[in-house]
């Protein structure tokens, strides 16, 4: 077993994903929300495309008081604009080529066919080319589509666009112990992670495989394992099994992937809690990422392997996380990396969560986040760190 350290983990499992890269396809921007650009966004024309007017108002060339000779709607092409004449120009419309100042509806006078008044100093149009040229990248390739992104593509003139899809998930969830209804007890504990895991990978980019519920318990056998991981290797190109990752008597995980011919691109890294977690590679560019069983856990491999996978998978950079301050001391945990349940207080400083143990749930759905202490490290009051959001729809 080679322990990685949390940052060579993030990094071995985003290489991972760029080198089986998902193919690209085209779409229509509205349906590209949460997908990846293929390739760099160019503006296919000037933009604005011609000069616009940025209010209503009258376009003037020459001196005043002028005749007024039309009126230009926006969507309409105006002729030249002749020397000691006016035209009524409406926000968005082209100007007449030969314009020397708009003067406002409000600050203009229109008497028998006659306007007057003062412009102000600034141009009141906006020239072709100012906020791009033809051919300038707007956006390089890479970038995640959100719908401003959707907006500039349209209006840059996009009636499509290349992009990488969302990679398919499966969740394989395993434990003979686990109940799927019904009040705990008895020694058997209700799958908190098949609930939880679907909506999570769906915020991170993923999108689960149409009629692939989690799948489980599985049965503890290793048939049932091998099986199970076949089935789901059909469908998805990350399959999130939950628990078994360490090498317990009833811990077929690594037999399985053995079994189906898989390589470790990181199994368990030098990070607490989470330590077991587990990223494999399958034929096909397929990928196994193994959660920890402790609920925590599973959040944490999922943020530490998954969304750098993913962010490899469809081309993204592995994400620059955020420094916050450190509201209290945050101990470290020896030479391993410490994710420290933390929530966000006033002015973006963190202190630890109640109720942070790997197997609890209660903490975690009150925090927002895990603050990284390095390792060796302790964190003091008033340091600045890392800090590594808990996907969810309200951060
Ligand atoms: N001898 C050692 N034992 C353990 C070590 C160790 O270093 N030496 N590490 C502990 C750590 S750290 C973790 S994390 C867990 C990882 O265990 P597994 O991934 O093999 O998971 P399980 O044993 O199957 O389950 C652990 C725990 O989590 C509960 N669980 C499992 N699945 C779910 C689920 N879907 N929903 C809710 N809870 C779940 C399960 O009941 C167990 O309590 O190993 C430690 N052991
Ligand atoms: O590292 Mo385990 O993953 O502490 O709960």
């Amino acid at each position: 077993m080679n322990t990685l350290s949390w940052q060579a983990a993030r990094e071995a499992a985003h290489q991972a994903g760029l080198d089986a890269i998902l193919p690209t396809r085209r779409q229509k921007p509205a349906d590209t929300d949460g997908l990846t650009l293929a390739a760099p966004l160019t503006a296919l024309t000037d933009l604005p495309a011609f000069p616009t007017s940025s209010v209503d108002g009258y376009a003037v060339r020459g001196t005043g008081p002028w005749k007024l000779t039309g009126r230009v709607l926006a969507g309409e092409t105006p002729p030249p604009l002749a020397e000691g004449c006016a035209v009524e120009v409406a926000t968005g419309a082209m100007v007449p080529d030969g314009l020397e100042a708009i003067i406002r509806l409000e600050d203009a006078k229109l008497e028998g066919g006659t306007v007057s008044g003062a412009a102000r100093p600034n141009p009141e149009w906006r020239e072709v080319g100012e906020e791009a040229t033809a051919g300038q990248v707007l956006l390089p390739a890479g970038v995640e589509i959100s719908p401003t992104v959707i907006g500039l593509a349209a209006a840059a003139g996009h009636d499509t666009l290349e992009v990488r899809p969302r990679p398919r998930a499966a969740v394989l969830v395993f434990g003979d112990e686990l109940a799927t209804e019904g009040v705990p007890g008895r020694g058997r504990v209700r799958d908190a992670l098949g609930p939880l895991l679907p909506p999570m990978l769906r915020h991170v980019g993923a999108a689960p495989v149409p009629g692939f519920s989690p799948r489980g318990p599985i049965e503890d056998t290793l048939d049932s394992h091998v099986a199970a991981l076949r089935a789901a290797l059909d469908d998805a190109d990350i399959v999130c099994t939950t628990g078994g990752t360490m090498q317990g008597p009833v811990d077929h995980l690594h037999a399985a992937l053995e079994a189906l011919g898989a390589e470790y691109v990181v199994d368990s890294v030098a990070v607490r809690p989470g330590f077991p977690m587990l990223l494999a590679a399958l034929p096909g560019e397929r990928f196994v990422v193994g959660l920890p069983g402790n609920p925590q856990s599973a959040v944490i491999a999922l943020v530490s392997l998954v969304v750098p996978l993913i962010a490899g998978l469809t081309g993204r950079r592995l994400r620059q996380l955020p420094r916050v301050k450190a509201g209290v001391d945050i101990p470290g945990r020896g030479t391993d990396t410490h994710l420290a349940l933390v929530r966000l207080g006033k002015y973006g400083s963190v202190v630890p969560s109640s109720h942070r143990g790997s197997a609890m749930l209660r903490g975690l759905a009150q925090s927002e986040g895990f603050a990284v202490i390095e390792p060796g490290k302790d964190a003091k009051e008033g340091d600045t760190v890392l800090f590594l959001p808990i996907p969810g729809d309200h951060r």
